[in-house]
């Protein structure tokens, strides 16, 4: 028996847990309500509508295409799932979701089984073709009056890899196979329309009937993506507001991100993680910029165009680390800066630029991503634009630019 006192022991001291449910973090995780993607799945609805009231007696095809991270696999899982329930619950109607990844299964022949195995379909031994599986999938959908609406997930890998012949074959189904009712519908999905404009009219035809655009998250969106997310993997009040806004708007098309939710949420968790190793209870922008410098493929891009920086604008950038340094804040107000670059100026045996050049330097150190700006609210005396810096405060970074600004110097003389 462990005592009372034990147990308030341990539980004392074992570390803060911030995140609740760590899988609904995962990539492979499809969250029950999806934001921003309502009207996608209603397309869907619409267009798969007619396998349900028997109208429509083609097999329906959808391409759904978007950048990576923008939703496309999430939403045709949920909705698929869906589907098949409502389908058979308030229209009697039998249907089988089946999502094939076609970078594992890139041939005809995979791509028959991975049906057959999702109908628990045994397939005879001796070796069938594709297509002769495909006969067989079919004669058994007639038999159960069973229909499948077949998901093709990464569908280029299987347009770049495969024979003519197989696509053909995989999109003119009905031309091959003789059937009174066509049983198997496509939704087909790609990151850009290239491997598919460039087949040939009489595949293509059978593959773009209707296109449903995944555009990248803007901000806005990703903030409720996120949101959502804190909500069903975190504790209660457990990720600052400032963190969740700041991986937003790091991932935010409109703000030149990419807009990909993968990421976003990937940084999220992993400030989760950083957070909770440092026995903090709240999540906190630090730990939300730390998590994206160790994440973002575009924070190297963003050390890389440095090199790029003029003398004044490494001094400008120089002078906001050492005042973020000593003031301990995470923002500073623009006039402060700019004190602070004059002096840095004159203690480098360099004349300081102008006010508006100053600006202009600002305004260039935005544009590449490592700094952000924003006017002050309410509370300040008048309206002062305040400047943070959209990496971690890092003694690395700062050698960086140190280095970078004796080089420029250097090169002067
Ligand atoms: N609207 C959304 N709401 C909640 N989570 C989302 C949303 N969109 C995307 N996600 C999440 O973002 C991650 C990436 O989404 P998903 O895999 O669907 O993107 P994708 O467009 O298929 O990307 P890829 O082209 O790289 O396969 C997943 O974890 C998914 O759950």
């Amino acid at each position: 028996m462990v005592s009372t006192k034990d147990i308030l022991s341990d539980t004392l001291r074992s570390p803060v847990l911030i995140i609740k449910h760590k899988d609904k973090l995962s990539p492979d995780y499809v969250p029950n309500t999806l934001p921003h993607r309502e009207d996608k799945i209603r397309e869907l609805g619409y267009i798969f509508k007619s396998i349900l009231t028997g109208e429509g007696k083609d097999s329906e095809r959808v391409v759904i295409v978007g950048r990576t991270g923008t939703g496309k696999t999430a939403t045709v899982k949920s909705f698929g799932k869906s589907f098949e329930d409502i389908a058979e619950r308030e229209f009697g109607v039998k249907i089988k979701y089946v999502h094939i990844n076609c970078y594992r299964h890139r041939t005809l022949y995979l791509i028959s089984q991975e049906i057959a195995n999702a109908l628990k379909l045994p397939i005879p031994m001796r070796g069938l073709s594709a297509q002769e599986v495909f006969k067989i999938i079919h004669e058994y959908l007639d038999r159960r009056n069973l229909h499948i609406l077949v998901t093709l997930d990464e569908f280029s890998h299987f347009l770049n890899t495969t024979s003519t012949e197989e696509i053909y074959f995989l999109v003119r189904l009905y031309d091959e196979i003789s059937v009174i009712i066509k049983r198997i519908s496509y939704i087909f999905i790609v990151n850009d329309m290239h491997s598919i404009y460039k087949l040939d009219k009489s595949i293509r035809d059978h593959i773009v009937r209707r296109v449903i655009e995944f555009p990248p998250y803007t901000s806005n969106e990703l903030y409720d993506i996120l949101k959502a997310r804190v909500d069903e993997a975190f504790n209660e009040n457990s990720v600052d507001e400032e963190a969740l806004r700041y991986i937003a708007n790091t991932y935010g098309f409109d703000k030149g991100g990419s807009g990909n939710a993968r990421i976003a949420i990937e940084t999220l968790g992993l400030a989760g993680e950083i957070a909770e190793k440092e026995g903090s209870s709240i999540v906190l922008l630090d730990h939300a910029k730390r998590a994206n410098s160790m994440i973002n493929p575009e924070v190297q891009e963003m050390l890389d165009s440095l090199l790029y920086l003029d003398l004044h604008q490494l001094i400008l950038l120089k002078a906001l680390i050492r005042l973020l340094n000593r003031s301990k804040a995470e923002e500073v107000t623009m006039g402060n800066l700019e004190n602070e670059y004059i002096e840095l100026s004159h203690e480098l045996g360099e004349e300081p630029r102008k006010h508006t050049q100053v600006y202009e330097y600002l305004r260039k150190l935005k544009v590449i991503g490592i700094v952000n700006t924003r006017q002050s609210g309410k509370g300040m005396r008048g309206r002062t634009t305040l400047v943070s810096l959209s990496l971690p405060l890092d003694k690395r970074l700062d050698d960086f630019i140190t280095q970078q600004i004796l080089v420029k110097l250097k090169s002067k003389i």
